[in-house]
């Protein structure tokens, strides 16, 4: 294969000219000249002022904002395209967001920094977002799509790690072990047996059976538990785990219960006092999912009353932006009482904060923002449709890729294909989701001028969302 060719946007501010590279983590950059070079040919209507230019440019034109400790396997990943990378370690605060993402075509996240509506409505060049985690709920997907930007995450590549988090803490709830080190911390001895358990031959209630509850399900038959699971899907149970029909009679059942649920408006306080009541006396609760799930001052009422017998709690409804940041009230109003209780487990959102995880997770979200950003590709995007194409090339000098995201209406393929009907249209795929649809074509027997003319007219059509164009 020879080597990558270009890919383009609109509001680039300089030229660059760029490969589209055969691996997706192969550098490119073979700078062409204006005629042979790529442009991005897109514009949003907030977009609209820099979307007229057409601009020859390479990838180190490609600007990357990655917060949170994103992984030196994705960091890597993407400098080797030649993009150009800003790490932070930490979140940043939304005034600070709003200014940086102004500039950039390209923002890594995971699952602290909140993209909201208001956010992105500022993020004018933003291309793609990258959540390199599981959870997308801090970014308003909707929004995006609408806006033409893309959004990819890590679907799977930490779900053991928490599972295996939430076995040590289901045993170090039975045993009181959070305690009893604490204890021994401070130089006191306490050995007691009392209220102390196996977890062999306990009942586990896994709330929300998918990547996660389900590896956890294996985990904990394999350690003598028996599996009950709560899902809005009917799920094929795993081993000898059983689907019960309602939260209720899930709660009512187990011993130790589990949340493994996404944060959506129908899993906001899912736990909360009536919850309690009907678990049984003498039983756990765990929470690795997402802060809002559990009403906290309910779980402090359920723990002070004896009802429950401990707690782990992973999320919190307000998490610090930064290592450092004291867990205490100006966060979350009852932090203090929370941290006064005994037999609570409480770490800070580290569930799939494991090497194994975050290396692979960085691998994977960063190979697909290099396939979309290089190729338009948007196989594994959480919000638009998926489609993909073979691999572009530079030893086709008369083929480009147009790339067309539209609102879904009638008639946007007539016209747009009205629009490309002159030349040779190699390969066309469409596909929608929702309000959004998102049409990719390679077309051959085109020049540089035919492509500007053909970005301008697929741009002046009233159900453009974003155009780009590839060669
Ligand atoms: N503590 C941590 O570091 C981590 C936390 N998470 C959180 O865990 C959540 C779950 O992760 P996965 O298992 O990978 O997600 P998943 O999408 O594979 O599974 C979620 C399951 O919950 C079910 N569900 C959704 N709404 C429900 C409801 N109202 N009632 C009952 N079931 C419902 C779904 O049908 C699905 O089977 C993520 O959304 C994320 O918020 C994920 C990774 C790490
Ligand atoms: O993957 C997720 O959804 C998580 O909650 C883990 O988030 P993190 O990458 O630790 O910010």
């Amino acid at each position: 294969m020879t080597a990558p060719r270009d890919i383009e946007r609109s509001s680039l501010g300089s030229a660059v000219s760029h490969s589209l590279s055969v691996s997706p983590t192969a550098a490119f950059h073979s700078p062409l000249s204006s005629s042979q070079g790529g442009f991005l040919a897109g514009s949003l209507p907030h977009r609209a002022a820099a979307a007229k230019q057409l601009k020859p440019f390479s990838t180190e034109d490609i600007k990357i904002l990655l917060l949170e400790n994103v992984n030196q396997t994705g960091r890597d990943i993407l400098k080797a395209q030649g993009y150009q990378v800003e790490f932070l370690k930490t979140s940043l605060p939304e005034d600070q967001l709003i200014e940086k993402i102004r500039d950039v075509h390209v923002i890594g996240i995971r699952s602290k920094t909140k993209l909201t509506a208001k956010v992105l409505q500022e993020a004018k060049n933003l291309l793609v977002i990258g959540c390199f985690c599981i959870g997308t709920n801090q970014v308003d997907l909707d929004y995006a799509a609408k806006h033409g930007i893309a959004v990819f995450n890590s679907p799977f590549a930490n779900s053991r790690s928490v599972a295996e988090l939430v076995i040590a803490e289901i045993i170090s709830l039975a045993r009181q072990l959070g305690d009893r080190s604490l204890e021994m911390h401070r130089g006191t001895w306490n050995k007691v047996s009392s209220k102390c358990w196996e977890i062999r031959g306990k009942t586990l209630g896994i709330v929300g059976y998918g990547h996660i509850g389900s590896q956890l399900s294996v985990l904990a038959e394999a350690m003598g538990m028996s599996v009950i699971y709560y899902d809005v899907l009917t799920l094929m149970a795993i081993g000898t785990a059983r689907q019960v029909p309602t939260l209720e009679a899930l709660l009512e059942e187990a011993d130790f219960v589990t949340l493994h649920v996404p944060e959506t408006p129908e899993t906001k306080n899912m736990i909360s006092a009536a919850q309690f009541e009907r678990m049984k006396t003498g039983s756990y609760l765990i929470n690795a999912s997402r802060g809002s799930v559990v009403d906290i001052p309910a779980l402090i009422k359920a723990m002070r009353s004896g009802k429950l017998a401990g707690a782990a709690l992973d999320v919190y409804p307000n998490e610090p932006a930064a290592n450092g940041d004291y867990f205490v009230n100006d966060l979350n109003a009852w932090a203090e009482d929370l941290r006064g209780l005994s037999n609570i487990i409480l770490t800070p959102h580290i569930g799939g904060s494991t090497e194994e995880a975050q290396r692979a997770i960085g691998i994977e979200v960063a190979e697909a923002l290099v396939r979309y950003i290089n190729q338009g590709i948007t196989v594994a995007s959480v919000n638009l449709p998926e489609v993909t194409m073979r691999q572009l090339t530079l030893d086709e000098p008369n083929h480009a890729r147009v790339i067309y995201i539209h609102r879904n209406v009638p008639g946007v393929l007539r016209r747009v294909n009205e629009i490309l009907a002159e030349h040779n249209v190699d390969k066309q795929i469409s596909d929608s989701k929702g309000d959004v649809a998102y049409m990719m074509a390679d077309i051959s027997d085109v020049k540089v001028e035919d492509i500007k003319e053909i970005r301008d007219s697929l741009d002046a059509l009233n159900s453009r969302i974003l155009t780009r164009v590839l060669y």
